[in-house]
This record gives C-alpha cells, sequence and structure tokens, in this order.
C-alpha cells in the first residue's frame, strides 16, 4: 500500500450474474480523511463499500484494508480486522428486538470479553458521543426519530473505537437542519477520534462540508478523485452536470454566473 493510505482497491472487477458493475475500479483512501463517494443511482457505490468491508465478493481484484488483503484472509484474521472498523449502513440497520444499548453491545459482545457492567459503560459513553440523551440506551429503534435512529447507527458504529468509519448515505432522510447537524458531529467526532471516513453519499452539502476529497463513480469505474475545487474545474459529463446543476447552485458551490 502506497503511503499511507488505509484502504486501497486495485483493477476491481464486480458484477451480479451477467451485470458488470465495476469495471477496473481503482481507488485510495488516504488516513485521516473525510472520502466522499458519489455517483449516479446504481454505479455501485454501496456495492463498491460492500466489497471493501467484505459483505460482496468481486470477480477479481485487489483490496487493502488497514495493510491487509481482505479477500486473502482466514475467518480469525478477517474477524480482527472487522474489529478495527465500523459500518453505519443507510437504515442504520438496528436489530429491531434489541434496545439502542444493546445494539451498541453487539460488537462488543462479538469481538471483547466484557463484563455486563464496563459494556453498560461502554454503551452510555457512546450514545453521549453521538448526541442522544441517556435515556436513549433503553429505547427501541421503533421508538426512535429518523434522526435518532441515525445516531444510534453512528454510536453502534463507533463501539468499538474504529480506525475507519463506513457511512453509506447518512444523511439520506434527513431534514436539512438534521442532515447539517448530523455533517457537524461527523466533523467533530472524526477530529477528536482521529478516524478515517469513508462516506457514501448523494448530498452537496455533506461533500462541501465534511469531505476533504471526492471519489466519482462513473462509467464503472472512479472517474475522478480530488477537492472540491477540482470537481468544480472537471469536465466529465456526470461531474459538470452534478457540480453545475441547479441543486449544486442551491448548495452555494457556484459563484453567481458561473
Ligand atoms: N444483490 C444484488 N443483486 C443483483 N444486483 C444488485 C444487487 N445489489 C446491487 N445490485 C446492482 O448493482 C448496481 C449497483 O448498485 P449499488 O446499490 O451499489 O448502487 P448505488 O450507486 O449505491 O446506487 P444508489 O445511489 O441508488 O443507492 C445496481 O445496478 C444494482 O441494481
Amino acid at each position: 500500500m502506497t503511503g499511507d493510505a488505509v484502504i486501497k482497491v486495485e483493477d476491481l472487477h464486480t458484477g451480479f450474474g451477467d451485470h458488470l458493475v465495476h469495471d477496473g475500479l481503482n481507488l485510495e483512501v488516504r488516513k485521516g480523511e473525510v472520502l466522499g463517494v458519489v455517483g449516479g443511482s446504481g454505479t455501485g457505490k454501496s456495492v463498491l463499500l460492500h466489497c471493501i468491508i467484505g459483505l460482496k465478493k468481486p470477480w477479481s481484484g485487489c483490496i487493502e484494508v488497514l495493510g491487509q488483503r481482505v479477500l486473502d484472509l482466514e475467518p480469525p484474521e478477517r474477524s480482527a480486522l472487522e474489529a478495527r472498523w465500523g459500518v453505519l449502513f443507510q437504515d442504520g440497520a438496528l436489530f429491531s428486538s434489541l434496545t439502542v444499548a444493546q445494539n451498541i453491545q453487539v460488537p462488543l459482545k462479538e469481538h471483547l470479553n466484557l463484563n455486563q457492567r464496563l459494556m453498560d459503560e461502554i454503551a452510555m459513553i457512546k450514545i453521549g458521543l453521538v448526541g442522544l440523551p441517556p435515556e436513549a440506551g433503553r429505547l427501541y429503534p421503533a421508538e426512535l426519530s429518523g434522526g435518532m435512529r441515525k445516531r444510534a447507527g453512528l454510536a453502534r458504529a463507533l463501539a468499538l473505537d474504529p480506525e475507519i468509519l463506513f457511512l453509506d448515505e447518512p444523511t439520506s432522510g434527513l431534514d436539512p437542519i438534521g442532515a447539517a447537524r448530523f455533517d457537524a458531529l461527523i466533523e467533530r467526532l472524526r477530529k477528536t477520534l482521529d478516524f478515517t471516513v469513508f462516506m457514501v453519499t448523494h448530498d452537496l452539502d455533506s461533500l462541501n462540508a465534511i469531505c476533504d476529497r471526492i471519489a466519482v463513480l462513473a462509467d464503472k469505474r472512479v472517474v475522478v478523485i480530488g477537492d472540491m475545487k477540482q470537481m468544480l474545474n472537471e469536465r466529465h459529463p456526470w461531474v459538470l452536470e452534478y457540480f453545475h446543476g441547479p441543486r449544486a447552485r442551491s448548495a452555494g458551490l457556484l459563484k453567481p454566473g458561473r
């Protein structure tokens, strides 16, 4: 793995049946950065995330995370690597039959051997960290608002103090104020806890507010990667349309007349 990359994807080919999703996709994620992954609907952003965390086996290619080739790992090594990242899935993916505190304790039970009192304390710390009130620990997912569910999912993703945080459309379904608050939370946590963020998103405000770099998926690969300034100067048709369209204007990305 070159330099300070914590994720490296090389020549990835992925698909379902005869449907090719990734055709020679390459990507590097640097230690400590927030990388936003954007692209049209169905371009393979979530599938890419699933390949990196081992939920989907690619047809070919190489994926390294934290210096280890994820596709070659035996189950014990795989499990040890999984303990070093946290994932917030699009809908929070909380277990509906467990309270928020119990959900947060799932990865603790899976990877550590702690007594219940300590796990309860850790759950309360994580609940506070994501800005939920202490009472939220006793609630079931169905009793939470959409924004609270996202925060509960985030608390679970942070349970093991991850080195990498994977976020799949974290602000989808939130109102603009809720989304901005969630962005600010991620930004604050990243600065204090010093992890790397891989974030799939459609949200231009998030990209602008918290991403150090943006990777654009189009034509079955990453067609451009760089900061917002580079996105605004890029000539790829999808990038032009996305970063210069009416939503970009309302997100304040464009100077008047640009
Ligand atoms: N389990 C599956 N079986 C068959 N096809 C799938 C499966 N999962 C995803 N796909 C297909 O793979 C392609 C990429 O899907 P993916 O969910 O990664 O898109 P995406 O870029 O995240 O889209 P969106 O922004 O709409 O969430 C799509 O064409 C999708 O239909």
